[in-house]
């Protein structure tokens, strides 16, 4: 019997995967034995990864759509059906960031995020769910965050569309849980990644994380990776609509 957390052989499609968490959740996945399958825009990037990847003799592919673009994101699933068969893991990591209070954006702004962060990982999800299916092992983790959760202060929309795609995570575990596939989230705290560059070099901010979480700091991207893994595994079978937060203890610490 594979031990309970090999992914050995399973193929994992992970959105917005070039860089960031994305890339640190592909790396996990695919140490663990996933072949992964990298979406980003940028397809010099992807390659770059994918390639990266290879070079430590993972497997990996680049795989370049825009994941809020109904037709490319059927090409792409068509692509994946012929080459592949079926999707038994897919991360819906890719989202944006804009951090604003409300009353200083507009509209359009506010209808970005919501269209990255929550109607583009639904629309990836519905359009995925014919090659979910063909797994014996469905996995959708969903990318939230923290804003989730809580919120704070100039973050309006983000935050909104977070508890969306939240309250997706829940809805999908109820109605996929029939078909034998589970639906989680993971909820990332703080992590030191490109969109968080300038908050990472105000000292202002390691200030702030020392004292307002647990463990004191900024996350790694490497460190969102086990939790991946782990709700990909065999080891989660019986876990779905679940939020795991990867926040140094943000949301328990006061
Ligand atoms: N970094 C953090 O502290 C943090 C905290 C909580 C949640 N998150 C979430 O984690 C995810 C990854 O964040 P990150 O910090 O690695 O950001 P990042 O910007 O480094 O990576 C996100 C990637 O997604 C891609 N992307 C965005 N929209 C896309 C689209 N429509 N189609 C295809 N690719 C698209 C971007 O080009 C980028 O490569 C996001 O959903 C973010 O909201 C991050
Ligand atoms: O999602 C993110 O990018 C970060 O974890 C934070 O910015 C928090 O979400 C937010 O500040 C909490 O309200």
């Amino acid at each position: 019997m594979p031990p309970p957390f090999s992914l050995d052989g399973r193929i994992a499609l992970i959105t917005g995967g070039g860089q960031g968490l994305g890339l640190a959740i592909a790396r996990g996945l695919a140490e663990a034995g996933a072949h992964v399958v990298l979406n980003g825009r940028n397809a010099e990037r992807l390659e770059a990864a994918a390639l990266s990847l290879r070079g430590d003799k993972l497997s990996a592919e680049a795989l370049a759509f825009d994941a809020t673009d109904e037709t490319a994101v059927v090409a792409a699933i068509d692509t994946i059906a012929r080459k592949h068969g079926r999707i038994d893991i897919l991360v819906n990591n890719a989202g944006i960031r804009d951090r604003r209070a409300l009353a200083d954006t507009d509209a359009a702004s506010t209808a970005r995020l919501i269209e990255a962060n929550l109607l583009g990982p639904a629309m990836v999800s519905r359009l995925a769910l014919p090659l979910l299916q063909k797994s014996k092992a469905g996995r959708l983790i969903n990318i939230t965050s923290i804003a989730g959760h809580i919120s704070r202060a100039g973050d309006a929309s983000y935050t909104a569309s977070k508890a969306g795609l939240t309250g997706l995570t829940k809805a999908l575990a109820a109605e996929w849980g029939p078909l034998g596939i589970t639906v989680n989230a993971i909820a990332p705290g703080y992590f030191a990644t490109e969109p968080n560059r300038t908050m990472v070099e105000d000292p202002a901010n390691a200030a702030f994380l020392a004292q307002r979480t647990s463990l004191g700091r900024w996350g790694r991207p490497e460190e969102i990776a086990g939790a991946a893994v782990f709700l990909a595994s065999d080891a989660a079978s019986y876990i779905s609509g679940h939020t795991l937060a990867v926040d140094g203890g943000f949301l328990s610490h006061w």
